[in-house]
């Protein structure tokens, strides 16, 4: 007993070991490649911390072993039959040999089988990372070890239905049934590529096919009611959310498919979702915990509130409900009409026969006596990557953001939504009403094919909590969700913000698609280990946790059956096919032990009287989590020593990455600098061959230009030529009458001749005395009675060509002196122009003699008087000799005297007079001309 304990109890510490470790892998995945860079930033550290994280990896693994062995001998030891009963699941799927998925027919008929999948229990035990969260609970309270120890794992295909939509009005005025959808039964559906369809295009370029097979777990046909697709789809996991088991529900398809008709319905017709809040209150009925002091908490653990908090929660909840009394009309915001599930009644009008599942549930339970339920809604939605809650009062400027919430995981690798609304409601009513606030809310807007298409995931959830006196026993969660329309941006004629919208809505719906493919794939494969990409997107990380194995998920695909959305609907039934492929397993009683209780590392409760333990909540978070530096980590619940850490850590990483952030950005500008050089120096190069071109081009112009005046000019001269041409034109007419006045004129000279040679020589007289005169020194006439007329005719052609010579002489003559007359004309004309130039010359002349003539004149009067003057001086020097005492010199003359007074260094009064004299007349300084 005293080994098999202490075996127990290395068994535990390796358990949660391991179990740290692998609720941790994914975690570790995504923070893998943030330390990744990190690592590569430390640079010299890289390969020491490689190193040690391989050490750790082989140290996990090797407990991971160790782990396995034990628990097999303690399995084998406590519980034969049930390692048995698994060993015999395991064997019988491993036995399951699938063959191909998709199977080529030679009409062109692509069959997608659905059970084409290679799965084996023990492939999904190894990839599976939270296989062992139950066993590390096990260790929390005894029952549950019991429990552990009966752990069955169910392996199920992802039921994948489908729903076909009848056509609307509209939809068959315009010609949309072409007959694209071919129900052939329950399970398999036929798809025929409409005329125009990108599908029918590309078949008959040879590419792909132009019909395609799928099978779906049930197929629900056009005249399908709700109640009968509720029957046929969730009702059997709303059955098993009662026992405590997760589910959810997606509803996939493009937009306008029906997928809100299918989730939430209409007021005369509900969708899954009443339905299922109608059979959940039908099983609780009577056993309502009313206290609301008992709350969900983070992903899947619950917390006792205090009655301030209780009257916390209860005022929320008054306020949500009051946004909807606010409205008068409400708006019809989503797909489903706003009036939708407002029932006066506690329970739904649609109710109809639901009791044989609620006394199934009541029978299969068996606690009816003990127990009671906590129902806690939320609804929220997913736009553009980032949550919303949808039971959040509306803002009341269009101008202000709403808060988007974080998505946080919990130490088991629980996603949840931080902050999230979460509202205890006690009927169906305020459940819908719930719906209803939420549906006001919920991001929708017009596209070309749906008035009111949702442009969002909005996801309504629910956590029921089975309470056992104060303490919560389970919780179980049923989430459905409403994907946005997976339509195409082209299809839809989306801009902008809406462009945006279908860009992360369609990036959202590739990561789901991606992780179950992934999923898929690690399933068939067991040597494959693909990393499975659910974190990142909201909707993927969000439901991660039941795509691993904690609940049953199921889709319900909605399509129509309009032959314009041909492409998008097959692109929707191939997503399907690859869905319906992935095998979940989820243990069976797996849920029971699932104790929502806070517990760390080392088994104690966080929770303590309805407060948080420091200490667990200390042990609770890993090193790696306080090491995360992710965003949507909840860092608010660390200690304030463990904050400080953080920042530490963070500091030093901040640091490490601003150095490595400088030195980049030091090689980028160096980059960008030569980048830019080079492309400026290729710009001048190009702009350098530019000129070159624009040159020859202007050349090339310039020439084309010349050339065009030149063919102008050429134009205008035969222009003018033809003008002249039309001046000297004669009529045809005019120049015939002349031609024949000619004929006549000659005639009758003809006659006249004729007549001349008959009459008498006396008709010489004729002749005048000047033409005589002229012509007789040619041709001097015989004037005699004796000659003939024939002869005179002779005389008279005679003189006439004589005559002709001596008018061509003249002419000759006539030109010779025309010339003579234009040289003539030009002498004169130039001897005009000598004579105009000597006429002006002589005028300058004779104005230059009249100048000087002036100029004579004038010196001739300057003359005189300087001879009068010289005649004064003259008389004043004899006056003044004959005064004068000293005898008088010989006489030399005037001039000689003047210049001998002047030159004399003797003062003489003369010169003295002489000057002063001169000074005295200033008529003397006249100049001399
Ligand atoms: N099974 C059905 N029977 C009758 N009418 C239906 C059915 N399914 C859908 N409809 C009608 O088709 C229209 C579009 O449906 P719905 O709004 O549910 O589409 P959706 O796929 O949710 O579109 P979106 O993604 O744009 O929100 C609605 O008027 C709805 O009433």
């Amino acid at each position: 007993m005293t080994v098999t304990h202490a075996l127990r109890i290395l068994v535990t510490q390796k358990r949660s070991k391991v179990w740290l470790y692998f609720t941790r892998k994914d975690a570790n995945a995504v923070i893998c490649n943030s330390c990744k860079s990190l690592i590569s930033a430390m640079g010299g550290t890289t390969s020491n911390m490689q190193k040690h994280l391989a050490t750790q990896h082989a140290i996990r693994l090797q407990d991971c072993r160790v782990f396995d062995s034990l628990l097999l001998s303690d399995t084998t030891t406590t519980s034969e039959s049930s390692s048995s009963g698994a060993n015999e699941t395991a064997s019988a799927i491993n036995a399951k040999e699938m063959t191909t998925i998709i199977d080529l027919t030679q009409d062109g008929t692509v069959f997608v089988h659905a059970d084409a999948m290679e799965s084996t229990c023990n492939d999904l035990h190894s990839c599976n990372p939270h296989r062992d969260v139950f066993s590390e609970l096990s260790s929390i309270t005894s029952t549950q070890s019991e429990v552990l120890d009966t752990v069955e794992q169910q392996p199920q295909q992802l039921r994948v239905y489908l729903r076909v939509r009848p056509f609307s009005k509209d939809e068959l005025s315009f010609n949309e049934d072409q007959g694209c959808v071919v129900i052939e039964n329950s399970q398999s559906v036929m798809l025929n590529a409409p005329k125009g369809s990108a599908t029918m295009k590309s078949s008959e370029k040879g590419i792909g096919q132009a019909i395609h097979k799928f099978s779906f777990s049930q197929i629900f046909g056009p005249e399908t009611k709700q109640t009968d697709l509720f029957e046929g789809t969730i009702k059997s996991q709303v059955c098993d959310y009662l026992e405590g088991k997760n589910a959810l529900v997606f509803s996939y398809g493009v937009t306008n498919a029906g997928k809100t008709h299918t989730i939430q319905g209409s007021h005369k017709d509900p969708g899954i979702l009443p339905r299922a809040l109608d059979v959940i209150f039908r099983h609780i009925n009577g056993r309502q915990y009313e206290n609301m002091d008992l709350k969900p908490y983070l992903g899947c653990d619950a917390q006792y509130l205090g009655p301030d908090q209780v009257k916390q929660e209860r005022c929320t909840k008054a306020t949500v409900f009051a946004l909807l009394k606010e409205e008068n009309e409400p708006p019809q915001v989503s797909g489903v009409s706003s009036d939708v599930f407002r029932t006066s009644t506690g329970s739904l009008s649609f109710s109809v026969s639901y009791d044989n599942t609620v006394e199934f549930v009541n029978a299969s339970s068996g606690e009816r006596d003990r127990s009671q339920f906590a129902l806690w809604v939320a609804f929220y939605e997913i736009y553009n990557e980032s949550v919303y809650d949808l039971l959040q009062a509306p803002l009341s400027s269009k101008t202000k953001r709403r808060t988007a919430l974080r998505v946080c995981e919990d130490s088991m690798g629980n996603s949840y939504v931080r902050d999230l609304k979460w509202i205890n409601v006690h009927n169906s009513e305020e459940a819908c009403k719930i719906l209803r606030v939420g549906n006001k809310n919920r991001s929708a807007a017009s596209t070309k094919m749906n008035q009111s298409s949702s442009r969002s995931h909005s996801i309504f959830t629910m956590k029921l909590l089975r309470i056992d006196g104060t303490d919560v026993q389970r919780i179980s969660e049923l989430s459905l969700c409403d994907l946005a329309g997976s339509e195409r941006c082209g299809k839809t004629k989306t801009f902008g913000e809406r462009l945006k919208e279908a860009g992360n809505i369609n990036n959202s719906l590739l990561i789901l698609g991606k992780c179950i493919a992934a999923l898929r794939n690690n399933q068939s494969d067991r040597m494959k280990n693909c990393y499975i990409p659910f974190r990142e997107s909201k909707l993927t990380r969000l439901f991660q946790s039941i795509f691993c194995g904690k609940g049953r998920a199921s889709m319900i695909v909605n399509i129509n059956q309009c032959a314009s959305t041909y492409d998008e609907t097959l692109h929707v039934m191939k997503f399907s096919a690859v869905a319906k492929q992935v095998v979940q397993v989820i243990p069976t009683k797996l849920q029971e032990s699932f104790a929502p209780q806070l517990v760390g590392r080392d088994g104690k409760p966080l929770l303590r009287n309805g407060v948080i333990d420091d200490q667990a909540l200390q042990n609770y978070l890993s090193e790696e989590e306080l090491l995360d530096d992710e965003d949507d980590n909840d860092m608010s619940i660390l200690p304030q020593e463990d904050l400080l850490n953080v920042i530490d850590n963070l500091r030093t990483k901040l640091l490490a990455e601003r150095r490595k952030n400088l030195v980049q950005e030091i090689e980028i500008r160096k980059e960008m600098g030569d980048a830019m050089l080079q492309q400026l120096m290729e710009s001048e190069e190009q702009r350098n061959r530019q000129v070159a071109k624009l040159k020859d081009s202007y050349q090339e112009k310039l020439e084309n230009t010349f050339d065009l005046y030149k063919d102008a000019l050429k134009d205008h001269a035969y222009q003018r030529a033809l003008e002249r041409v039309e001046d000297d034109y004669v009529p045809l007419d005019e120049f015939i009458a002349e031609q024949e006045k000619v004929e006549a004129l000659e005639q009758k000279l003809s006659e006249i001749n004729q007549q001349r040679s008959t009459s008498t020589v006396g008709s010489f007289t004729v002749l005048t005395k000047d033409n005589c005169s002229q012509t007789e020194h040619i041709l001097p006439l015989p004037v005699h009675n004796g000659v003939t007329d024939a002869e005179r005719c002779i005389v008279l052609l005679e003189e006439k060509s004589a005559l002709k010579k001596l008018c061509e002489q003249k002419e000759k003559l006539i030109v010779l002196l025309e010339k003579k007359v234009a040289i003539l004309n030009d002498t004169l004309r130039e001897a005009g122009e000598s004579y105009h130039e000597k006429t002006a010359q002589e005028e300058t002349l004779k104005k230059k003699l009249a100048d000087q003539t002036q100029a004579i004149e004038r010196m001739v009067t300057d003359c005189t008087e300087k001879d009068k003057e010289l005649a004064l001086l003259k008389e004043e020097f004899s006056k003044l000799s004959q005064k004068s005492p000293i005898r008088a010199k010989p006489k030399r003359g005037f001039m000689a005297n003047i210049r001998e007074s002047v030159t004399s260094p003797r003062t003489s009064t003369i010169g003295r007079t002489l000057r002063k004299s001169v000074r005295t007349e200033p008529l003397l300084k006249k100049p001399f001309h």
